[in-house]
């Protein structure tokens, strides 16, 4: 994978004058509903990228970074022809981590945005990307981010960006992933410390925080302002399964 990126790279440097001709690591592009967040239940695009900067504990999609290897390589022109051949007006832009690529990830955003049917595009992204240069260039009311803010079982809090909660906005996500009351104590402090306009989101972890716990947990203290979280396809589906 390395390997591929490194090429890509040459490649790209040398000869990328249309944005739509950028090459991306893919894992999947599929039609279900989104399970999470705000727009659950809506049916949605994915589209998965190859990579990621994080190895959390718990990570249900091992297969989209090494050693697991890029299902295929496609052109931004190709994945935004590919998206458009589903009916959902709503893309989930997610990965491993589909910031990862930096301006070529903003050049696929952009290129969403300007195919014009799309009345929601999230960014699932996972708190250790810089969000800034993604909110100065990319300038669109459908463009959303979907931050999640890594606690300590997921072994990679301290990767977290904290500068992120700030530039977040109201129309954005803040999503604690809780698998123990460590974890959900750690979200309560960071939502104190860093001010945020972002919508907070609390979501069990599936194999160790039975959700009846951390609704409890909430209402115990007083988190009026946070909406719990259920991953709508781990109920609809096997929770193993892919795409959906
Ligand atoms: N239905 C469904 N909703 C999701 N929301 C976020 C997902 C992700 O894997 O990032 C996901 C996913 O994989 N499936
Ligand atoms: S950031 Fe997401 S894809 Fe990457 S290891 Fe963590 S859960 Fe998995
Ligand atoms: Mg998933």
């Amino acid at each position: 994978m390395i390997e591929l990126e490194q090429q890509e790279l040459t490649v790209q440097q040398e000869s990328i004058k249309n944005p739509l001709d950028i090459r991306l690591p893919m894992v999947e592009i599929f039609e279900t509903v989104e399970g999470e967040g705000t727009r659950a239940g809506f049916p949605t695009v994915f589209i998965r990228l190859f990579g990621c900067n994080l190895r959390c504990t718990w990570c249900d999609t091992k297969y989209s970074y090494p050693p697991a290897e890029a299902e295929f390589v496609m052109t931004i022109g190709e994945i935004v022809q590919e998206a458009a051949k589903y009916k959902a007006k709503h893309i989930c832009f997610t990965g491993g981590e589909p910031l990862l690529y930096g301006d070529k990830s903003a050049a696929l955003i952009e290129a969403l945005v300007a195919a014009g049917r799309y009345t929601d595009l999230h960014v699932e992204t996972n708190g250790a990307v810089d969000l800034a240069p993604f909110l100065e260039r990319i300038d669109s009311p459908v463009v959303r981010y979907v931050m999640d803010y890594k606690l300590p079982d997921s072994g990679e809090q301290e990767k977290m960006l904290t500068g992120n909660l700030a530039l977040l906005r109201p129309q954005d996500e803040l999503k604690f992933v809780i698998g123990s009351e460590r974890d959900f104590f750690t979200a309560v402090q960071v939502l104190k410390d860093y001010p945020t306009k972002a919508l907070p989101l609390f979501s069990p972890v599936w194999e160790t925080m039975p959700p009846v716990k951390l609704v409890g947990l909430m209402l115990e203290h007083g988190l009026s302002h946070v909406k719990l979280n259920m991953q709508l396809h781990k109920i609809i589906w096997d929770p193993a399964e892919r795409g959906v």
